[in-house]
């Protein structure tokens, strides 16, 4: 171990010293330098090593004395030099050791032409192989001269030879020369022969050109053969007779056309050749056939371009076709008019002596709590005044945002809502609301022009804001909406603008929605479009959805419809219904394989609180599930309750629902519980709303749209072509009501008889009482509740309530058991 981490640090260290010498070799003028230096001692080491083959006896005496000045050398570069040469020559590889000067010669010359490293450090590897073959063959050869082979050569020489003897020693050096010259020039048998063929055809290509030159001056073809590396054939260029320009060349013109040739004598001077255009025909002949070449004509057919289509399939259609109109069913559709909305009086009054008499009250109260006002002003709007305050410096808005109730209660008016700060003001706003309000129509909304020029996909004209502008939303940006307030504040009304601003904007086939109204009397009006915008389930009559239980059927179907939807956008490898229907209109997707144009699906469920408490997680399930998924895939949902407790608006549904309408509220409890906040039970009522989306709170009046009025617009679109039937949502089995009933007889609870005298007893079918009674889990109770229900002693589901009781007695019970038993 400590071994292995020594030989990771040593190599570390080697890299690390390699890096440096490297970076020092990294710029071009100290590369060369070292390129001369290489070169200039390659030249020293050269001469160095002749002269000391003439002067190595002499100077073995002065190799020890290097330092002694006394003493010199015969070498033509001195002691260095003789002791170099007696370090290369003597002790090392003879003669060979030329090659060592040679090699830096050459690595001086790589470096100053920036030759790769690995280049260079290949050919000293084979240069010192070169270097010891030598070096043990000259041993080898003159063994009386040990200055030809150097100690090494000599040694090496020795040693092997005691092993293999003098032969083996001369097949091994024999075997090695070849080894070496097939890997260094790649010479091989094969390509031995190939050369030897090519040679053989390369002098039959001259005797022909030399045959052509001696019979006719001028011939009429152009010959060219070309080297193709290990091919067999050769490649030869021949000309058609029919010519279209005339080119005169020299028979050096000629030459380079034949590869490695060598001589080619003539007698003529000058050959000419008649050459077709651009296209030269290549044919690959067999050399032996090359003697019949000048006979051969050859006819060029050259082959046709294939077409292409420049357009696909989806795009012819579209040239055909043009996009596809999902409105073209209806194509004489009228959107509602604007003449269909009641118009009023919409234009705000100001009464300086009320905006005075607000003004001094804010001041007196805040003075009370010694809060100076260092300025104040006033925005009216339709129906509250908003008072922006900037306190007196060193004054915390903390302390203000403490006395918020206080200031409220000093002001004593119903509807003031304090915000300190208002966001990204950094001012303390005070709404107090006006004497006289103004209606805000849903006329003066929805021919707004930033509601009528909006983009947006599902636009909804709110209201109006504190400075009086419309409030536009895009319900698929929400993407799904929760409206709370107490009974008679203006949620229906709020509802019915949400679904007329649709009316105005959606086309029939844009948009459908499917209502629920437990209270059976707010939406009937839209019964009347139903043919138009209303969807279904299929085999029902009144697309406007009462019963609880068809309640749940309609949530399931619409998760089919969204899981139906969802395999739609991924077949078309889209990620949401608008690129879907882009897509589909631009007629990329086939109806065929099942796509069409999608819908918006607009899911409103009034009453929210009343299906909760009958039917709880059934319909909470399904629409937590929707209100989680369904974005991506067009169905939005808006859910409208009166009572905002936290067992109606549970933390599941809150979460996937960011986009809130409060209308007022009785307490500060249900505020918090729609909003995160107070201030919905501080509102005025008649519409007056507070809208988020998650960040800010926007104060607004909700555009007013009268029953006279939603009436008018439904006959209006009622009135004309329809569909032949409201759009169908996928069938929902319920496969609960099945199974409960068929629980066999054998297979019931122990405690069965006991819990239907007890039920019978209390005349009451809930799974708690057997749970107290009997001291059971719930999910038992559960299953003795619907093995009771099997047997006919407590009527079926029915949301939170208890079960009806069938069985009126003990009497009546104790008949129905023996009566089974009979069976
Ligand atoms: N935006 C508005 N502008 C002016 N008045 C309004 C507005 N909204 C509602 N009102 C008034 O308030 C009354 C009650 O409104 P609405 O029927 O919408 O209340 P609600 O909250 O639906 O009540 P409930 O829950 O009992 O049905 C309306 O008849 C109307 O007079």
């Amino acid at each position: 171990m400590a071994k292995k981490k020594q030989s990771v640090k040593k190599s570390s260290i080697l890299t690390e010293e390699k890096s440096s010498i490297f970076s020092f070799l990294k710029t071009r003028q100290t590369q060369t330098i070292f390129g001369f230096f290489l070169i200039i001692f390659s030249l020293f080491l050269c001469i160095a090593f002749i002269s000391f083959f003439f002067s190595w006896q002499e100077d073995q005496s002065v190799l020890n004395k290097l330092a002694d000045k006394t003493i010199k050398s015969k070498n033509l570069l001195g002691k260095i030099g003789a002791s170099l040469s007696h370090f290369f020559i003597y002790k090392g590889f003879g003669l060979a050791a030329f090659v060592i000067a040679y090699q830096i010669f050459i690595s001086g010359v790589a470096v100053l032409v920036k030759k790769k490293l690995s280049r260079i450090i290949i050919s000293w590897n084979w240069s010192l192989f070169i270097m010891l073959w030598f070096s043990v063959s000259l041993g080898f050869l003159h063994q009386k001269y040990a200055l030809l082979s150097g100690v090494i050569g000599f040694e090496v020489n020795d040693y092997v030879q005691t092993f293999i003897g003098k032969t083996g020693l001369v097949l091994i050096l024999v075997f090695l020369l070849i080894a070496y010259i097939v890997l260094r020039y790649k010479i091989t048998i094969d390509a031995y022969l190939e050369k030897v063929k090519q040679n053989k055809i390369e002098r039959q290509a001259r005797e022909f050109v030399e045959s052509e030159q001696q019979t006719t001056t001028k011939i009429n073809k152009k010959v060219e053969f070309k080297n193709q590396e290990a091919e067999k054939k050769t490649e030869l260029i021949v000309e058609s007779k029919k010519e279209k320009s005339e080119f005169e060349l020299s028979l050096e013109n000629l030459k380079p056309t034949i590869t490695n040739h060598s001589d080619v004598t003539t007698k003529n001077e000058e050959i000419t050749l008649k050459v077709e255009q651009e296209i030269t025909p290549e044919l690959k002949v067999e050399e032996t056939v090359i003697e019949d070449l000048k006979e051969v004509e050859i006819d060029i057919a050259i082959a046709r371009e294939e077409e292409h289509s420049v357009e696909n399939l989806s795009d012819k259609v579209l040239k055909d076709f043009g996009e596809f109109d999902p409105t073209l069913e209806l194509s004489n559709f009228k959107f509602p008019t604007f003449n269909l909305l009641k118009q009023y009086n919409e234009s705000i009054s100001i009464d300086p002596t009320e905006l005075e008499a607000n003004k001094n009250r804010i001041v007196e109260t805040l003075k009370n709590y010694k809060i100076g006002i260092a300025e104040i002003k006033a925005t009216v709007g339709p129906t509250i005044t908003l008072y922006e305050i900037v306190p007196e410096a060193g004054i915390r808005i903390s302390k203000i945002k403490n006395l918020e109730d206080d200031i409220a209660l000093s002001l004593s008016a119903l509807g003031i809502r304090i915000i300190a700060p208002i966001p990204g003001k950094g001012t303390i706003g005070i709404e107090v609301p006006n004497k006289k309000s103004t209606i805000v129509s849903m006329h003066s909304a929805i021919s707004s022009k930033k509601f009528q020029e909006s983009q947006m996909q599902l636009p909804i004209a709110l209201g109006k804001t504190i400075s009086n502008e419309t409030f536009v939303v895009d319900l698929a940006k929400m993407p799904h909406l929760l409206m709370a307030g107490a009974t008679g504040q203006g949620k229906s009304v709020g509802l019915n603008a949400v679904l007329t601003s649709l009316l105005y904007k959606k086309h029939p086939a844009e948009v459908k929605f499917v209502l629920v109204d437990p209270k059976k009397v707010e939406l009937t009006l839209f019964n009347k479009i139903e043919r138009h915008y209303l969807a279904k389930l299929p085999d029902t009559e009144d697309a406007i959805i009462t019963d609880t239980t068809k309640v749940v059927h309609t949530l399931n179907s619409l998760c089919i419809e969204m899981d139906n939807r969802y395999d739609l956008l991924k077949a078309a490898m889209v990620r949401n219904i608008k690129e879907y229907n882009t897509k589909f209109k631009q007629r990329k997707l086939n109806p065929n394989d099942g796509h069409q144009f999608l819908p918006y699906i607009v899911l409103v469920i009034d009453e929210f609180a009343d299906l909760i408490m009958t039917a709880g997680k059934e319909v909470e399930t399904p629409i937590a599930r929707l209100a989680q998924l369904a974005r991506a895939i067009g169905i939005h949902l808006i859910v409208a309750t009166q009572r905002p407790s936290v067992n109606v608006i549970t933390g599941i549904i809150k979460a996937n629902f960011p986009a809130r309408i409060a209308f007022r509220v009785t307490s500060k409890i249900d505020s918090r519980t729609i909003l995160d906040a107070g201030g919905a039970d501080q509102l005025i009522g008649r519409g007056d709303l507070l809208y988020t989306n998650g960040n800010s709170i926007t104060r607004i009046q909700c555009a007013f749209v009268d029953t006279p009025e939603v009436e008018k617009i439904t006959d209006f679109i009622g009135s004309q072509k329809a569909y032949t039937e409201a759009h169908l949502l996928p069938e929902y089995v319920d496969d609960e009501s099945g199974t409960s009933i068929d629980i066999d007889v054998a297979d019931r609870d122990k405690l069965f008889k006991e819990a239907a005298e007890i039920i019978v007893t209390a005349q009451q079918g809930s799974a708690s009482l057997l749970q107290r009674k009997l001291k059971l889990g719930y999910n038992r109770a559960g299953r003795l509740i619907d093995q009771l229900e099997a047997a006919g002693i407590v009527g079926g589901f029915e949301g939170s309530k208890a079960r009806q009781v069938l069985v009126s007695d003990f009497m009546a019970l104790e008949q129905l058991l023996e009566n089974e038993k009979n069976q």
